[in-house]
This record gives C-alpha cells, structure tokens and sequence, in this order.
C-alpha cells in the first residue's frame, strides 16, 4: 500500500525510481514523540503508509501501546513498535534516521504560542537530550510550539551535547505552506495541486510571511488587498482551527498531514533522490537572525543549501522588516532557556 502525499510524490514514482536505479532503497527507521497525541495518531498512520519506511518506533509518556498495536495491523511495509515509560525512550530511539518531536501541548482560545513555552520547552529539551545520547544522526523534525523558540532550544542542548549539526534540525514550517497553497488556490481560483507558494520567518503570526509574489502559477487577479487579506488568514491559520476547536487542541489533522509530506521529502533527501526543496525553520545566513524558515534543498545529509528569499514585493519587504523583532526575542528566549536549565 502506498500513499500520495503530494502532486511528484505518487506512489509509483519510487518504484519506477528502484527499477532504474542500481542502488537498493535502504531501511529508514522513524520515531515519533508523542505518538498517542492529537497529533501524533494521525501522523503516525500517515508515516506507516509511507513506502520508505522501514520500522516506525513510536513512543509516548501515555497511550503509545494502543496506539501502536492499532497502526501495526495496517498492512503496509513499515514494522512498528511502541514504548511508553522514559527507561525505553532510548530504545525507542537508537538507530533512528529520522526523528520527529509533535510532544507537548497545544493552544486554547484566547493563548498565543508562546504561551506554551513554560510547558513545552522543558519537554522538547529532555527528548533532545535523549536524541543527542541515543541517535545524535538523526535528522530531527520539531513540531511543538512555539518553533520559534524550541528549535533553537533543540540547537543548543545538541551543543551541550557535542553533536550539533545545523543540517539537521528542522522547524516544521509545511502547514503554513499547506494553507498559503490551499487560500491561494481558492481565491485566484487555481487548482490546489497545481499550486506552489513559499512561506519565510518563523511559525508564529507575522513572524509567518507567505511570498504570494512568488507564487506559481501567477495570476493578476488578486488585487493588493486580496492579497494581504490571503497573508492575514495564513498568518492566523492556526488560530482559526484553535477557535473553531473552541477548547479541544489546535491543528492536528492538516498538521500530521504536513509533518508527513516533510518528513517524506527528508526521506527521500536521505536517500539522494534530487532537487527536494521544502520550506523550513533552520539555523540560517539568509538574515541576520541566526535561525530562519525559508525554502530548503533536503539531501543525504540533510539541509543540503538554505536557498534565499528571491525578490520580495513592497508589501512582503516590510513584512520581512516588521517580523525580525519578534522573532528575534523567540529565538533567544529559547536559547536562554537552553543555558539556563
Ligand atoms: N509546527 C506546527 O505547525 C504545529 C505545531 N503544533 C504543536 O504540536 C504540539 C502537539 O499538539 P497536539 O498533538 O495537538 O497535542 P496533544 O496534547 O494532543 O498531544 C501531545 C502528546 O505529547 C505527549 N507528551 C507530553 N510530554 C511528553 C514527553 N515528555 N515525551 C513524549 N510525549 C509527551 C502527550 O502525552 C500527548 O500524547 C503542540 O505544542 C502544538 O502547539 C500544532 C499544530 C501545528
Ligand atoms: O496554532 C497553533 O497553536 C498550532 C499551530 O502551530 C498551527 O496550527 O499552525
């Protein structure tokens, strides 16, 4: 059983690529943290469809071994197993190519993202703390919020640690692309999957700037106040699924959705296939902030080059202007977290 994530990632294309390819297609083991959560679930089932991989380790602090009996019985390539008290999170994690981090919890009405950071930052610390011990290669995915802060939190425990490597620790910025594409296409009146909009900054209100200039394909139909209506419902994406949710969580299903169209297009980076470019938050040259989403070419060793912004239209340069304050102060406090505890 195969899964089509995205338009060019059909489940044929890997076999036909096996077919004239001399090398074999390796075995990849991915962990997730936080399996049995809102969504954890989701991803985890999407993550079993996944054709590249070979054993799905899932691990929780609650719930992981139903969870894990019930995706097990899908009848796709991938082996899985659950672990659930912290003495197996090593075993949950050695070996592991790629890990992705969606432990932690989520927003209510009325709370921003970095509400979440007394609570989530010390989660996310210990489960790196446990990467850099148990698989320091890893590629590592982190979904929990706010990203702004918790990737550079990641960074500096992996330096604490001695094993620190920029090319491979990912923000997973993909929703905030999967809803640029989805609000375009509907209102330039596209079709969604022919659509392709990059998204820079960070994962947080305006800290979050979709480039609508750069959209494909282009369209004149969207007047100047189209197009800053789209970039408002991007940027408050998440906060519409929060208020309709009115209480129970934040994005879960578009959200494992998108952390399984990333973590494929990391897959199939590590397994050399050619010109994997997504959108993501990592260590950065391309401001002068030291962490920064933009489009990334994925590859064996995971970020193969942080590709530049491209030419911005007024609107979007002083989009890019007024979310650098924030950002900035994000990603410090997680680095001071990262210092002081
Ligand atoms: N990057 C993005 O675009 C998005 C990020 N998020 C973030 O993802 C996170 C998770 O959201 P949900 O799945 O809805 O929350 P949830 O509360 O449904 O699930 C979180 C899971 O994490 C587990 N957990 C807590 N501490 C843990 C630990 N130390 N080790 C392993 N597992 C642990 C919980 O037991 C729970 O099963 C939140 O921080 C949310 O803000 C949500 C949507 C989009
Ligand atoms: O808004 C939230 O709290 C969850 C999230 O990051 C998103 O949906 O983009």
């Amino acid at each position: 059983m195969a899964i089509a994530l995205r338009r060019g990632a059909t489940p044929c294309s890997l076999p036909l690529r096996r077919l004239f390819s001399s090398e074999p297609i390796p075995d990849r083991k991915v962990a997730i943290l936080g399996a049995a959560g809102g969504i954890g679930q989701p991803l985890s089932l999407l993550i079993k469809l996944i054709p590249l991989v070979s054993h799905l380790s899932l691990y929780d602090i609650a719930g992981t071994p139903g969870v894990a009996a019930d995706v097990s019985h899908i009848n796709s390539k991938a082996e899985v197993t659950g672990y659930q008290s912290e003495e197996q999170l090593g075993q949950a994690l050695e070996g592991s190519d790629l890990v992705i981090i969606p432990a932690g919890v989520p927003r209510k009405p009325g709370m921003t993202r970095d509400d979440l950071f007394n609570i989530n930052a010390g989660i996310v610390k210990s489960l790196c703390t446990a990467i850099a011990k148990y698989c320091p290669k890893a590629l590592v995915n982190i979904i929990s919020n706010p990203v702004n802060s918790t990737v550079p939190i990641a960074a500096e425990v992996f330096k604490k640690a001695g094993t620190y490597d920029e090319k491979r620790l990912f923000g997973v910025t993909t929703l905030d692309v999967i809803r640029a594409k989805t609000f375009y296409a509907a209102k330039a009146k596209l079709p969604v999957h022919e659509v392709n909009v990059p998204v820079v900054g960070g994962h947080a209100g305006i800290t979050i700037l979709p480039l609508f200039s750069q959209a494909t394909p282009g369209t004149n139909s969207l007047s100047d106040e189209d197009v800053k209506a789209l970039t408002k419902r991007t940027q408050d994406g998440g906060t519409e699924v929060v208020e309709a949710k009115a209480g129970k969580g934040s994005a879960t299903l578009s959200m494992a959705y998108a952390g399984a169209v990333f973590a494929d297009a990391c897959l199939k980076g590590l397994n050399g296939v050619s010109d994997i470019v997504e959108c993501s938050f990592v260590q950065s040259n391309v401001t002068e902030l030291p962490f920064f989403a933009s489009k990334v070419r994925l590859g064996k060793n995971g970020v193969e080059e942080v590709l530049g912004l491209g030419s911005l239209s007024e609107f979007e340069k002083q989009g890019l202007e007024s979310l650098k304050g924030e950002l900035k102060a994000s990603i410090w406090k997680g680095m001071k977290f990262a210092h002081e505890n």
